[in-house]
């Protein structure tokens, strides 16, 4: 694992947070496990979240468990698998499986027309991991019960196909045995984005076909280093991240264009925005954009050398880096990067929302199959898109949050006998998170991307908690084709609308400038996001 910095500015905040951090003794305290490190209000909780240093030693115990679930699911055919989990439950087997190129579905969506395309792939041969450390992430929670009624449907006993990773003491856990479900229990003391060398990133990529034991291997060559003052990659990636955001560059462009693991930013932007966007401070991760050159932009290229640090690894020990990295960015910061106190407020809203459900008002304006709602003077798309960029402050961002389904552009009709470049370019003029690309042209500041509700498990901490600088546009679209919840008294649809609403309610809450645009379709409404964003 190498940790190159290439740039002046850079190197000099590293180097005078590499010095505090050692003379604080930080290297060989954080690899020892001490809670203190994060100041006195954090420590209890710091207490019960440090197994993770330990798992490239600690997760070998699962290994045999989980070569008999492969075993098993080998025996029973199922080979497609479908992973029901969100944040620190999912991210890091999406990168697995994307890096070993194998299958995954991920449905951390509450989108209906997802999910239905999930259930037509086809159930016989499906396995469902259902993976939450909490057991409570209501969008899980879902997908399993419908998943549960669709294997009735089909005349599949659930109990053969449906696999619970989950923390002792979850409800999951009693309800799984009850259900007669193969139950993996992870460490407890292991917080959710810190857990991808634990059960939750082992298990479901290694039943999709990843050989997970490498990846513990390749942690566990770095994790003696990490203890150390000098030669700590951990240390110098904390040392250069923190310290750059002392210094006044806190956006992070990570930048992947050359690596061969796939999906990783999305990875690291998770454990980083969660961790230290609170208390009003914290590192803003700009994923899938080119660096725009501002002077708070840091570039951090993994195994290239297009930025301003480059980073090089095996996965396995990437992941350990990050994690300790990203803990003593903690320190640097002064904030608990074990919680996340704002996640909590869009989550009230929702769960208000499902009780009591209101339909919002009439759009305040309505362009072509785009509807505005929000504050906003504009008379069109193109105004209300000039309207958000000027309102972003000169150290602010914009964010574009989209509910929608995020495989929807693979279905963009592609000309018989197009190249690759050709079906790209047809994927991307279908594809939401273009908008992105388009309104990053037009300002300097960074333009960030999210899928609705993944993004609430991730940035959507930093987004509430984080520097007060954000404006946000939300995207929602029309659901044709409703999914029911069973036992539940909403559907996908309601459950999707009380998720975006109930996050625009906590960010206009804190003053935040937000706006809702819903498509009445989809595939149009897209396409006229796209075309306005390229009007003056
Ligand atoms: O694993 P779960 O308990 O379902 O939690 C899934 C995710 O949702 C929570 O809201 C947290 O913000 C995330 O850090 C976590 O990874």
């Amino acid at each position: 694992m190498e940790i190159t910095i290439r740039e002046e500015r850079a190197a000099h905040a590293a180097v005078s947070a590499v010095e505090r951090l050692v003379a604080d003794g930080v290297p060989g305290r954080l690899a020892a496990g001490d809670p203190t490190l994060w100041g006195e209000e954090a420590e209890a909780e710091a207490a019960t979240r440090l197994g993770w240093l330990s798992l490239p030693r600690t997760s070998r115990e699962l290994l045999p468990e989980i070569a008999e679930l492969v075993a098993w699911a080998a025996a029973e055919e199922l080979t497609n698998v479908v992973l029901a989990g969100t944040g620190g439950s999912s991210l890091a087997a999406e990168v697995v499986c994307d890096s070993a190129d194998v299958p995954l579905t991920v449905l951390d969506t509450t989108d209906s027309q997802q999910v239905r395309r999930a259930l037509a792939e086809g159930l016989a041969h499906t396995v469902l991991v259902v993976a939450s450390k909490s057991g409570e992430t209501v969008e899980t929670g879902s997908v399993l019960r419908i998943f549960e009624a669709a294997f009735q449907d089909a005349g599949i006993d659930p109990a053969t196909r449906i696999v619970i990773v989950t923390d002792p003491g979850s409800p999951l856990a009693p309800a799984a045995a009850d259900a007669g479900y193969r139950l993996v229990l992870a460490r407890p003391d292991v917080g959710g984005r810190y857990s991808a060398l634990s059960a939750f990133g082992l298990v479901p990529s290694a039943l999709a076909g990843v050989p997970v034991e490498r990846l513990l291997d390749e942690a566990a060559e770095v994790a003696p280093l990490l203890s150390r003052p000098e030669g700590n990659p951990g240390l110098l990636l904390g040392a250069v991240i923190g310290g750059s955001a002392l210094a006044g560059r806190d956006k992070l462009v990570l930048e992947d264009q050359l690596s061969e693991l796939n999906g990783l930013p999305v990875w690291i932007e998770q454990l980083l925005a969660e961790s230290t966007g609170k208390d009003g401070r914290g590192i803003l991760p700009v994923v899938g954009a080119d660096p725009s050159g501002v002077g708070d932009e840091l570039v951090l290229a993994i195994a290239s050398d297009i930025g301003d640090v480059r980073v090089d690894g095996p996965l396995g020990a990437q992941f350990l880096v990050w994690e300790y990295a990203t803990a003593v960015v903690g320190r640097l910061l002064e904030v608990n990067p074990f919680d996340q106190p704002d996640v909590a407020s869009a989550k009230r809203a929702t769960a208000a929302l499902l009780v009591s459900p209101h339909e919002p008002n009439e759009p305040v304006l309505v362009d072509g199959p785009v509807e505005v709602y929000g504050s906003t003077s504009a008379h069109d798309l193109p105004g209300v898109y000039s309207e958000l960029l000027h309102a972003v402050p000169h150290d602010g961002y914009l964010a574009v949050l989209a509910y929608l389904d995020r495989l929807a552009a693979f279905d963009a009709p592609v000309p018989d006998g197009a190249d690759f470049v050709e079906m790209t370019d047809a994927w991307m003029a279908a594809d939401a998170a273009t908008l992105r690309a388009l309104l990053a042209l037009r300002t300097p500041r960074p333009v960030t991307f999210g899928w609705g509700p993944r993004y609430l498990h991730s940035t959507g901490q930093y987004h509430k908690g984080g520097p007060p600088t954000g404006v946000f546009l939300q995207i929602t679209g029309v659901v044709q084709d409703d999914v029911p919840v069973p036992g539940r008294s909403y559907t996908l649809r309601s459950l999707q609308l009380a998720q975006a609403l109930g996050d625009l309610t906590a960010l206009t809450e804190l003053g935040r400038p937000a706006v809702r645009l819903h498509l009445t379709d989809r595939a149009a409404g897209v396409a006229h996001l796209l075309a306005a964003a390229q009007e003056a």
